[in-house]
């Protein structure tokens, strides 16, 4: 194929994971919009078609159950919209179900949280099932499991989902089809001479002062997506954010054309073990940083040493996920610790030349190696 004037990115990319928006998928909110969906699915079949791989990351619960339930008006209670999620989840896949096998392909229901997938365990389940449905030409359907959580329901965020299963997947491109036509330099609701944004690097600062939130409902809104963006990025996932109203959006997208807002991974894709790092792993423990610390983690990208802790929280092994804390209580880092809490507790302070008087060994010179720390986003 020439690509020459094309997204060169997007093209011949073979892993997609494509997330559809509740903005979107509702119409004003009420129910789902059928000829829509058909319409998406019609153009993710032809994807399947080509050969491409295909996750699907369906919003879209709540406003289906409310709809069956015979609500118009979005409910404040947890429990109430949890029960329209669970309702509505059915209508989802049901739908989801039929259209595709309109193209001869089966799907998958895939309910997960995100703590799924910060347990080692579940994560690599759900890696796993997942890989497997790929590979056996089915797609799953993935939404948040609204039944046992509360803060994603509530924020309408599932761009971080979205980028989770990017990650887990390892996708070269994560599509978040919204109701904009891309990212504009401010919000548009509110903002008539806005401007889109063509495409940027992901982890370009500028994009946080033009991010908005979601609206009246409470949704994510373009926060989460650059969010979710950002943490693509790591698995070096491309994001597009796009509109999902454009006439033919998918199918124009994977042949290059510069449709919505491309946010782009740094060239180099992390390994596997920074992607786990980046999102996945519980945390065990606290270290609290001083200020030379934090800031040559941030600006250096250094590993921590014993020198630059002030404290040690938590009950943890080598090997445990611990934070690390700048003095005010920010998240600065994460990582995997090369001492236990109570070995941390006794060298924490010290230059590295000590380690070994104190404690009779030293295993490495670093309290955590900058190769297993994630500096957090800000
Ligand atoms: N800079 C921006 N560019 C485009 N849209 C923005 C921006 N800032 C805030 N928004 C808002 O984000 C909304 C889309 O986010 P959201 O409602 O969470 O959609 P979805 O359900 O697709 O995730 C848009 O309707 C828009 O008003
Ligand atoms: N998981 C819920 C809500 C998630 C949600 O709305 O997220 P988003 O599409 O990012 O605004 C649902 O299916 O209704």
């Amino acid at each position: 194929m020439d690509t020459s004037g094309k997204r060169t990115e997007i093209v011949n990319k073979q892993r997609w994971v494509v997330k559809i928006g509740s903005s979107l998928l509702t119409n004003n909110g009420q129910g789902l919009d059928r000829p829509a969906i058909a319409g998406w699915v019609e153009q993710m079949g032809r994807l399947r078609a080509q050969g491409i791989e295909l996750v699907l990351v369906s919003s879209g619960a709540v406003a289906a159950g409310m709809r069956r339930l015979g609500w118009t008006t979005r409910p404040h209670e947890m429990h109430k919209l949890q029960a329209a999620a669970a309702v509505g989840q059915m209508t989802l896949v049901h739908n989801y179900e039929k259209e595709f096998l309109k193209y001869n392909l089966q799907t998958a229901q895939i309910l997960l949280v995100h703590d799924d997938l910060a347990s080692r365990e579940r994560y690599l389940n759900a890696r796993s099932t997942i890989n497997t449905l790929i590979e056996l030409g089915v797609v799953p359907v993935v939404n948040e499991n609204d039944t046992v959580i509360t803060e994603e329901i509530r924020f309408g965020d599932n761009d971080t989902l979205g980028a989770l299963v990017a990650n887990l997947v390892e996708a070269d491109v994560l599509i978040l089809l919204t109701d904009q036509d891309g990212m504009f330099d401010a919000d548009p609701r509110s903002n008539p001479n806005a401007k889109m944004l063509n495409r940027l690097p992901a982890s370009d600062e500028r994009l946080d002062a033009m991010a908005g939130d979601g609206g009246a409902l409470g949704r994510g809104g373009m926060v989460t997506k650059v969010r979710a963006a950002r943490l693509a990025a790591r698995s070096g996932t491309h994001t597009v954010i796009v509109g999902g109203r454009i006439d033919n959006v998918i199918d124009r997208l994977s042949k290059g054309e510069e449709l919505g807002t491309l946010l782009l991974a740094d060239e180099e894709p992390k390994t596997a073990r920074k992607n786990w790092l980046a999102g996945h792993l519980q945390t065990c423990g606290e270290y609290i940083i001083d200020d030379g610390a934090a800031h040559s983690l941030r600006t250096q990208g250094s590993s921590l040493l014993p020198v630059g802790v002030t404290g040690v929280f938590g009950t943890f092994n080598r090997g445990d996920m611990v934070l690390c804390l700048d003095s005010e209580g920010n998240e600065v880092a994460r990582g995997l610790s090369n001492y236990s809490a109570l070995d941390s507790r006794r060298i924490a302070g010290l230059p590295s030349d000590e380690i070994e008087g104190v404690l009779g060994y030293v295993d490495q010179v670093e309290l955590i190696h900058r190769d297993n720390l994630v500096l957090s986003l800000i």
